[in-house]
């Protein structure tokens, strides 16, 4: 296992600044901001693309999906060619992401806001029918999301926690605050799944992935 010295700790350092976001990606941030939402982060973003890329996911969900931040950068990349379903519960963030998505000339009948609490929601959405689940709603109810999200995904699907560093709490096994403690035993449920590829990727708010194993080529 590497064991966190200054090197290590300034190669992640420099490789959290070589990110460079399109200009549109400012106001976005700076609205989340204004309104105290904690938004993924650039590296975290930038991932988020490249999986996006990558996957192809053609339909989505985003549970907490606060002002957007992460919704646009899976629509930048993924165009007209994916639906998306942001489950947000506050009010003002709900409104402040049609407003981004209505300035990046995004459809609403592509890119539907349910502004509603998602444990109420969740269990309306169809079994199977999703490509990529995003979850960033906060640690409290992470082990409900996972479960859900797992129900959701289809043969190719992905589960992508962002924020899994828990605000950085994850790591201190002494903390035992509720949200630690969920996201500890929710990101054990994904890793103990044996139909799951899991892989914690360093961005600065820590990104989850869960991959469902491909299927074995038929001979
Ligand atoms: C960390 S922010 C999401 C940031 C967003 N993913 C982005 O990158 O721009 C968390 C959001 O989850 C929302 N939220 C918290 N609890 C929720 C719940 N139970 N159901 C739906 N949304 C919730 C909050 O209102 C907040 O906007």
């Amino acid at each position: 296992m590497p064991s966190m010295n200054s090197e290590l700790l300034a190669s992640w350092s420099f490789s959290q600044t070589q990110i460079h976001e399109k200009d549109s990606v400012a106001p976005v941030r700076e609205r989340s901001a204004d309104l105290g939402v904690k938004c993924i982060d650039p590296a975290g973003r930038s991932m988020l693309q490249l999986l996006c890329t990558l996957r192809r996911p053609k339909n989505i969900v985003e549970i907490g999906s606060g002002v957007g931040v992460a919704s646009l950068a899976m629509l930048e990349v993924l165009g007209a060619d994916c639906t998306l379903t942001a489950i947000e519960s506050n009010l003002e963030h709900a409104n402040a992401m049609r407003q981004g998505l209505r300035e990046a000339g995004i459809a609403s009948a592509q890119a539907r806001i349910i502004h509603e609490r998602a444990e109420n929601v969740l269990a309306r959405l169809a079994d199977h029918a999703y490509d990529l689940v995003l979850i960033d709603a906060g640690g409290e109810l992470l082990l409900e999301y996972v479960a859900e999200a797992k129900r959701l995904i289809g043969p190719s699907g992905v589960i992508v926690v962002n924020n899994a560093f828990d605000n950085h709490k994850l790591p201190k096994p002494a903390v035992r605050q509720a949200s630690t403690v969920a996201t500890r035993d929710a990101l054990r449920m994904l890793r103990e799944d044996p139909r799951l590829i899991t892989h914690l990727l360093p961005s600065e708010q820590g990104l989850f992935v869960a991959s469902l194993r491909p299927m074995p080529r038929r001979k």
